[in-house]
């Protein structure tokens, strides 16, 4: 297993060229936050667009629309309890789960519209409904982002079993697709058709609600914008930055909260834009 350095960072982010325009850095339609859970939806967005993603769109429960623009103007949004066809076609990236509680409608009707050039990337309560209802995968460039527990669900390997060795050759034996799989934790692992790889900053600040949410947010933003590297390579740079800016947040906080991560991207890239 390979150990992620700061170099995916300088290999990923890249200066933008002048002739460009927000259509240049993606669309991203984020699907989730039921009225309980809609927190969720707004750190996704929140990580986005913080992270570069040229538009975005949320698609949530209507009782999550105030609160949304308070913290983000920038995000355009619908009701996701109307016809989200079109809006799922028209986007380059969908981000679906983060608090999408017990929504199986809407993780059907994404999978059933996706396109195989669409990138998805499947988190939180959507990775929990789509082992419940054993759904098939759609065929779209697929990534996913369990945590452990979501992990067994998904692959019915038990968690004390989730060693590396164990998972290195089957972590993705049984899809019918092959995706990049984010399995969170402390050190958290990211399986890919071109290797196995191994976060290793990051801490126990992290574990704090949301933090899965911002990274699936973040994901989006850099899959969505860097088209000169590969899907593989920005998931990488996505998982690295995410944990990076939380150590150093640590330095001088107890926990490093998700929006706070956030709020601190757009400074921490600037960095590494070459
Ligand atoms: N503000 C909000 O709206 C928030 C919404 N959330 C959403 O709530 C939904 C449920 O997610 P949860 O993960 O809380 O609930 P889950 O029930 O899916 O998972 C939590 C269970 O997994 C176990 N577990 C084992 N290993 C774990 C690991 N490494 N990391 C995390 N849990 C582990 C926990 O003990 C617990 O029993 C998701 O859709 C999520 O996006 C959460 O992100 C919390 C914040
Ligand atoms: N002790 C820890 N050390 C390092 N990272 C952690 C730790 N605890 C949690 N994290 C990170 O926080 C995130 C938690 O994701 P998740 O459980 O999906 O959160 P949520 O669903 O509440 O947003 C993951 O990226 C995980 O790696
Ligand atoms: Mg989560």
């Amino acid at each position: 297993m390979k150990k992620l350095t700061e170099n995916i960072l300088y290999q990923v982010i890249k200066k933008r060229p002048e002739q460009s325009y927000k259509g240049t850095y993606g669309r991203v339609l984020i699907i989730g936050g039921t009225k309980q859970f809609g927190g969720a939806a707004i750190m996704n967005a929140l990580a986005s667009v913080h992270s570069g993603a040229g538009l975005v769109t949320v698609a949530t429960d209507p009782s999550n629309f105030t609160a949304l623009h308070s913290h983000l103007p920038e995000a355009m949004v619908v009701n996701f309890n109307d016809y989200l066809i079109p809006y799922i076609q028209s986007h380059d990236v969908i981000l679906i789960g983060s608090g999408l509680g017990d929504r199986l409608d809407l993780v059907k009707t994404t999978f059933a519209a996706v396109s195989a050039k669409q990138i998805m990337i499947v988190d939180g309560s959507a990775l929990t409904l789509v082992a419940a209802n054993h759904l098939v995968w759609p065929t779209s460039r697929l990534i996913i982002t369990p945590h452990q527990m979501e992990w067994q669900r998904v692959s019915d390997v038990p968690i004390s079993q989730q060693t590396f060795e164990a998972l290195n050759s089957s972590a993705r034996a049984h899809f019918n697709v092959k995706p990049i799989v984010v399995l969170k934790q402390f050190h958290t692992q990211i399986y890919t058709d071109n290797g196995s790889f191994e976060l290793t900053i990051g801490g126990p600040y992290q574990a704090t609600g949301g933090m899965g949410d911002t990274l699936a947010g973040i994901i989006a933003g850099f899959v969505a914008q860097f088209s000169n590297t590969s899907l593989d390579d920005n998931v990488l740079a996505a998982v690295y930055i995410h944990s990076a800016i939380a150590d150093e947040l640590a330095q001088q906080s107890f926990v490093t909260l998700p929006t706070q991560i956030s709020a601190k991207l757009p400074y921490f890239m600037k960095k590494y834009a070459n």
